[in-house]
């Protein structure tokens, strides 16, 4: 297979792909090999997600220009990259430990991009300056880099990555770096300028958390190929393979949250251990669930729901069921529990979630 393509321009008057990122990236290093084919429309946040050595840093560094294509292309906006050095590719790259210049301050840091470009001095840093305001960084615009908190170098290596106005944002690990407490707010700040950006956005991670939050659609990478891909729901409610199933495990909604409730929308209401108030995640892992075929009577549980069966699929020896109802979920239980219950597409069942097994954070 070789399709490092490399389209005359004279034979080629109009882009053969859309808008967005079309790649197919083929990287021998032997023994590793890594053949994945990924795209995503302008606005669109796609996640890199699987376990070490899969390939997604790999995956990533193609993309940025830093590893040589043995094969395959890269289009963006239709235009081929491929044989693009990474300096003059319209990309933005923000590392898990950051890469800022610790001599500069925040500003010129973010000014460091457009003035590569050519703006003049006086024009990037004005650039630059809105861009950390955008942030919320103003006043931290003449701070040097070791005295930034983890979650501020993080927004100004966003903001240095965004004010090149890249086509394809790349964000390596982007929360990996930052202790639980800083990561809730980051990963929700994040959020937002993610929501903001009209590019592609390609980021790599190894957390279920981040990828189901972040991202619009998924790539599960194992041994350099893709093993599935869909949109974060897709995936946790109907994983492949047991890495995904045990990985992607997580049902999240979205709602808003009112003390120790979060009122779903559209959806019930559930109750989590967290007070927050305002726009809200609520998340909880299938092994959280504990399904009756009766509804119970003396449970603790403070979240009760009436369901129907979907579907069931087996991962090794547990069972996941596809519920729908009032709340779709996923719920997972051994084969023996499923035999116990009878479980069989279409019986209904109602499950219970205890609020300490729930997870809500701000959205
Ligand atoms: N500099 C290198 N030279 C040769 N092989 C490498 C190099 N870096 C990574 N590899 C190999 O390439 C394969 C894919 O690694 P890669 O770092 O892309 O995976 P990853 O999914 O990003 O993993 P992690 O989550 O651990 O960062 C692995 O087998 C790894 O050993």
């Amino acid at each position: 297979m070789t399709d490092v393509d490399d389209p005359k321009p004279a034979t080629t008057p109009n882009p053969p792909h859309p808008p967005g990122l079309n790649a197919h990236l083929v990287v021998d290093r032997p023994p590793f090999h890594l053949d994945i084919t990924v795209t995503a429309a302008p606005g669109e946040v796609l996640a890199l997600l699987g376990p070490n050595g899969a390939g997604k840093s790999t995956a990533l560094r193609a993309l940025a220009g830093l590893l040589p294509l043995t094969t395959g292309h890269l289009h963006l906006d239709g235009t081929p990259l491929h044989h693009t050095p990474p300096e003059s590719r319209p990309v933005g790259v923000v590392f898990q430990d950051y890469l800022l210049f610790p001599h500069l301050t925040a500003l010129d840091n973010v000014a460091f991009g457009p003035r590569c470009q050519g703006a003049t001095k006086s024009q990037s840093r004005t650039q630059a300056a809105a861009w950390l305001d955008r942030m919320g960084l103003k006043d931290h615009a003449t701070t040097k880099p070791r005295h930034l908190s983890g979650g501020q170098a993080q927004r100004v290596a966003l903001a240095r990555a965004l004010a090149t106005n890249p086509r394809l944002l790349l964000l390596d690990e982007p929360l990996a770096a930052l202790d639980a407490r800083t990561r809730l707010e980051v990963r929700a700040q994040l959020r937002h300028h993610l929501a903001d950006f009209e590019a592609v956005a390609v980021l790599v991670t190894h957390d279920p958390l981040d990828a189901m939050v972040l991202a619009d659609h998924l790539v599960v990478i194992e041994h350099g190929q893709i093993v599935q891909e869909g949109t974060p729901a897709d995936i946790a409610r109907h994983p492949r393979t047991d890495y995904i199933a045990q990985l992607v495990g997580l049902n999240l909604y979205r709602g808003h949250a009112d003390g120790h409730t979060v009122h779903l929308d559209p959806g019930p209401a559930i109750t989590t251990t967290e007070n927050l108030t305002g726009p809200a995640f609520v998340a909880f892992p299938p092994s959280a669930v504990t399904l009756h075929r009766n509804r119970p009577t003396g449970s603790s549980a403070r979240n009760l729901w009436h369901c129907e069966v979907a579907g069931l699929e087996t991962h090794g020896d547990q069972i996941r069921a596809d519920l729908t109802g009032e709340l779709p979920l996923a719920a997972d239980l051994t084969t023996v529990a499923a035999a116990e219950l009878d479980l069989h597409p279409g019986a209904s069942v109602w499950a219970t979630v205890k609020a300490t097994q729930t997870h809500a954070y701000p959205a």
